[in-house]
């Protein structure tokens, strides 16, 4: 069991000769020199030591994660563990798994979700614990937009409807005398020449335009946040709309490729009755992003009184037997290529973050990089509430130790900021002793965590834990 809090103690017992070892094995720095005890030999503290080898970084995997993805991390410097066994964990890799907070211990220094929507994490929460949130933003679009065209023809040709009474009839006997004169049961219609709609012009939904403009589609979009990235790969014949409802008003197919936000200002029933109202007589309803995004009641008066339909790959209590609707398993993003794709991203976005502090695909954190620590440097990062005056106490602190930043980079976001410094080592003739600055650092008034990257993988982390020093 990891205990919720920990009272810091005073950390005396020297490193193990197997950590000082370890730290000489891995790190260039003038050991003669550096005091850094956060190997500690105490590792009881942080759970389980019988699921944790020391001088490793724990990664804690919910979901199947792709053996590819997995292999981005050495032996030499990891462990993976699933879920439970896991009781040291450095970091999280996760897909749908809906994670709560008892399953992030105070160890855990990052999560990373293989995939696009971060809905399952309590982002919010991680960001007042300091805990960045990491995503692999358009690893898997390739596998859902080729979901959603598929989805345009399940939704315009009774071909699931086709498929089941084949087999009835087949169980029957009866398959091939009746092939030909069922087959008017189940007839459909062309989407070339049709409307699309799409709502969210991300990663999916860009590429969802542009291939039903190859495919004869007139394409609509909306999007209020358009990135230029994404602006380069839509179609030219594209027509951007102002809001949901003037894209819709026109549209055969309407597909929602937007993430899932709960709360004031989210993205929750987006799809509601005032919108579903004004979908053509006979529009087909495309969710590959989220089943929430949808007023299910709204739609089903579409779907009974229109002849619409509704292709998802999200469950849905009052759709999933309706005779218009075609519900899949969660599948939008379960290709090899994809699960690949988003588990290497993932990976090596861990790894980058763990090992030399670079944030980069984050949903809460700021983007941040600095160049290679410089010879004799050790580099700190450290979380902080966004509040005036951060810097500067952190100055004092190292000012105070004799210690000289070389190079350093602050980076806010919301009310989180972090902090990259990159403090010289070199001409000191006396012991250094980072724990005592890394404690003093940590335990500043908005300081939420701190780390210094260094020797060991798995050691020095400290976090402040509304006053309480955890190491
Ligand atoms: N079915 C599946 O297996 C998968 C589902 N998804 C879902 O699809 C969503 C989109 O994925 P990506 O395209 O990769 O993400 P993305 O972040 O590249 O694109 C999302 C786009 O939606 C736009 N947007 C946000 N709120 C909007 C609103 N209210 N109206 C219109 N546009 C809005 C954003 O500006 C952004 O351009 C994910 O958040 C996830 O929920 C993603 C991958 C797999
Ligand atoms: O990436 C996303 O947002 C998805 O919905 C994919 O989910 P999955 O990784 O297949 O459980």
């Amino acid at each position: 069991m990891i205990p919720a809090t920990f009272r810091h103690r005073a950390l005396t017992a020297a490193l193990s000769s197997e950590t000082r070892r370890q730290i000489s094995a891995t790190s260039s720095v003038l050991l003669a020199d550096v005091s850094v005890e956060h190997g500690r030999g105490t590792w009881k503290t942080y759970g389980d030591i019988s699921t944790y080898r020391p001088g490793k970084f724990q990664i804690k995997t919910f979901n199947k994660i792709s053996p590819l993805g997995l292999k981005k991390f050495p032996d030499a410097k990891y462990e993976i563990r699933e879920g439970d066994t896991a009781a040291n964990a450095h970091a999280i890799l996760l897909r749908s798994h809906k994670l709560s907070e008892e399953e992030v211990p105070h160890t855990v220094r990052a999560i990373a979700r293989c995939g696009a929507g971060t809905n399952n994490v309590p982002v919010s929460r991680m960001t007042e614990l300091g805990i960045p949130v990491f995503n692999t933003p358009g690893a898997n679009a390739n596998a859902v937009k080729e979901l959603v065209i598929a989805g345009m023809l399940l939704g315009s040709r009774r071909i699931v409807d086709g498929i089941n009474h084949m087999k009835s009839l087949g169980e029957q006997g009866l398959a091939k005398e009746r092939v030909e004169k069922d087959k008017a049961m189940f007839g459909g219609r062309e989407i070339k020449g049709k409307t699309l709609a799409v709502i969210g012009l991300g990663h999916i939904g860009a590429a969802t335009a542009r291939d039903a403009d190859q495919l004869g589609m007139t394409v609509v979009g909306y999007d209020p946040s358009l990135s230029i990235e994404n602006a380069l790969k839509l179609p030219r014949g594209i027509n951007l709309s102002d809001s949901i409802a003037s894209a819709i008003r026109n549209a055969d197919y309407i597909s929602i490729n937007i993430p899932y936000i709960k709360g004031e200002g989210g993205t929750h029933g987006i799809i509601g009755k005032e919108v579903v109202s004004n979908f053509k007589p006979g529009a087909v309803l495309l969710n590959f992003a989220r089943g929430e995004l949808v007023d299910s009641e709204a739609l089903k008066e579409h779907l009974d009184s229109n002849d619409g339909r509704y292709v998802s790959d999200f469950p849905d209590d009052l759709l999933w037997s309706h005779p218009n609707s075609v519900i899949l398993p969660h599948l939008g993003a379960s290709t090899e290529e994809a699960e690949d794709a988003a588990a290497a991203m993932a990976a090596d976005t861990i790894r980058d973050y763990l090992e030399t502090g670079r944030v980069r695909n984050s949903v809460n954190f700021p983007s941040t990089s600095l160049p290679d620590a410089p010879e004799h440097s050790i580099r700190f990062t450290v979380v902080t509430k966004n509040v005036p005056g951060m810097l500067a106490h952190m100055a004092e602190q190292f000012a105070a130790s004799n210690l000289n930043i070389l190079q350093q980079i602050n980076q806010s976001r919301g009310n989180v900021a972090y902090n990259v410094l990159d403090v010289d080592i070199s001409g000191h003739d006396s012991i250094v002793d980072f724990k005592e600055v890394q404690e003093k650092i940590t335990m500043l008034d908005g300081v939420l965590s701190s780390r210094v990257i260094y020797g060991v993988p798995g050691t020095g982390y400290a976090k402040n834990l509304g006053g309480d020093y955890f190491v």
